[in-house]
């Protein structure tokens, strides 16, 4: 049925993978009642009792986030953890002041350009932990009517006192994501952090099917280089990837609200390096000679300016997809790779992407062997250049993301089924956000979005 009395059992209906997008003002019931959550739903009483949370994110408008909490849960300790500085953290120090249970965590930024974008939610209740990785910033708009991703994790039951181990990680799950989760936060060196890194040890698990796939500014070397950034998606994919032979000629698929300075020249960057961690597998996989990468090897999904146009906000879309047009004059070979945004199987065609997403699809488009959804946009900031003959991955920003593999939901099964005709019962079916196939952007570049102005 499409009509849903709680949210508890929208969330029992996107099992296994809890991928939902924000709710929408403007788009038919339906496209709200399945697989759609809002921040007030992920905060409610009915999600558990809460003790404390924390809320990672690149902006915060604390009054706002504050009336998004059920009146029970206002007075509990939240920690605000923003990569502000100068007057940015003296304004949130400000806002904060209002509210006594708030404390500020600073993500130290020492590389330059970098942002704290991860946006996650920590939620602790008298019964368990919970983690909420999504792509929305914490300011009203961007839960309105843009489209946006949140991956809401299961319940992790606290463990035992005697199951704890006091060295290692016990209670981990086959994808490591409570090893790799700890260490994400240990890189902030934050004594506030460290308080959560004791609760994530403290419980269990087991359950969670997904890869974690961040992001720490710095300069990567030895195993490191692997932990972060698109090396991270490179080592997992031919780990545990899909069997060369099989996506031998599938698409990479990358969706994103905004674009950095890529290179001159395709073959460096974009096709060179981070397109061959995208393209991993496990077995011989054919290690594309990033010249002959064709523009069917890859598909980036990026807002028209029709889309920004048409869109359900207007061009005041256009504030929250910088592509400045100095970027956009020095790499023509960019726009090569471009496909619209439509996601009319989620109703959201005229809600302006935000959310991130990347895919690795099949020829006819009915099949993925993955998917992610993170707050990592198209740049180098945010997945990491290699430097020094690939010796060490450079990384400017915080970002965070969850990764999807079939055998993990189902050990049968190495391909979602995305094709919303054929839900045949032999696959998993995974839900993706935008339309597929994918619609090419035309000739003109002039379709491409210059928000000369809306720099963020
Ligand atoms: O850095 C670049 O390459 C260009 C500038 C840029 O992209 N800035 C930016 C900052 C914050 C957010 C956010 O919303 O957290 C986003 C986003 O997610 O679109 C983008």
């Amino acid at each position: 049925s499409d009509r849903y009395d709680t949210f508890q059992e929208v969330l029992q209906d996107a099992d296994p993978f809890n991928f939902m997008l924000t709710k929408v003002r403007g788009i038919p019931d339906k496209f709200n009642n399945k697989l759609a959550v809002n921040i007030k739903d992920i905060l409610a009483v009915s999600m558990g009792n809460l003790v404390e949370s924390a809320q990672f994110n690149y902006m915060h408008d604390i009054p706002w986030l504050m009336q998004q909490y059920p009146p029970e849960h206002r007075s509990k300790p939240l920690l605000i953890v923003h990569g502000e500085d100068r007057q940015g953290k003296i304004s949130l120090h400000e806002a904060a002041h209002n509210f006594p249970n708030v404390t500020l965590c600073q993500a130290k930024l020492d590389m330059l350009y970098g942002t704290h974008h991860s946006k996650m939610m920590l939620l602790i209740y008298t019964n368990g932990l919970r983690v909420v990785i999504h792509t929305a910033n914490l300011v009203e708009q961007d839960w309105d009517q843009k489209t946006q991703g949140v991956w809401i994790s299961p319940l992790f039951p606290k463990l035992e006192e005697g199951e704890l181990s006091l060295d290692g990680i016990t209670a981990d799950s086959v994808t490591h994501f409570k090893r790799d989760l700890v260490e994400y936060l240990s890189m902030y060196k934050s004594i506030s952090l460290m308080r959560w890194k004791k609760h994530i040890l403290q419980h269990d698990f087991t359950s969670a099917r997904v890869f974690l796939i961040a992001s720490i500014p710095g300069r990567h070397t030895n195993d490191a280089k692997s932990k972060w950034g698109h090396m991270k998606v490179r080592k997992i994919l031919s780990k545990q990837g899909p069997d060369s032979a099989m996506v031998r000629n599938w698409s990479a698929i990358g969706q994103f609200s905004s674009v950095g300075s890529l290179g001159a020249d395709q073959t460096k960057y974009l096709c060179g390096e981070w397109l061959q961690s995208m393209l991993s597998s496990r077995g011989v996989s054919t290690q594309y000679a990033s010249r002959d990468v064709s523009t069917k090897t890859l598909k980036l999904i990026f807002p028209t300016i029709d889309n920004v146009r048409t869109s359900l906000e207007g061009y005041k879309a256009g504030a929250s997809i910088p592509y400045n047009i100095q970027n956009a004059r020095r790499q023509e070979y960019f726009h090569t790779f471009l496909h619209k945004w439509k996601a009319s199987n989620r109703g959201r065609s005229r809600a302006s992407p935000h959310l991130k997403s990347y895919s690795l699809l099949s020829p006819d488009s009915k099949k993925a062997a993955w998917f992610m959804v993170t707050s990592a946009n198209m740049s180098k900031a945010a997945w990491g250049m290699l430097e020094k003959n690939s010796s060490q991955l450079m990384i400017r920003s915080y970002e965070i993301g969850v990764l999807f593999l079939p055998h993990l939901f189902d050990e049968n099964c190495k391909q979602f089924s995305v094709s919303e005709e054929e839900k045949s019962e032999s696959y998993l079916h995974f839900p993706l956000p935008w339309d597929v196939p994918l619609e090419p952007y035309t000739k003109t570049v002039s379709s491409v979005v210059f928000s000369l102005k809306n720099k963020i």
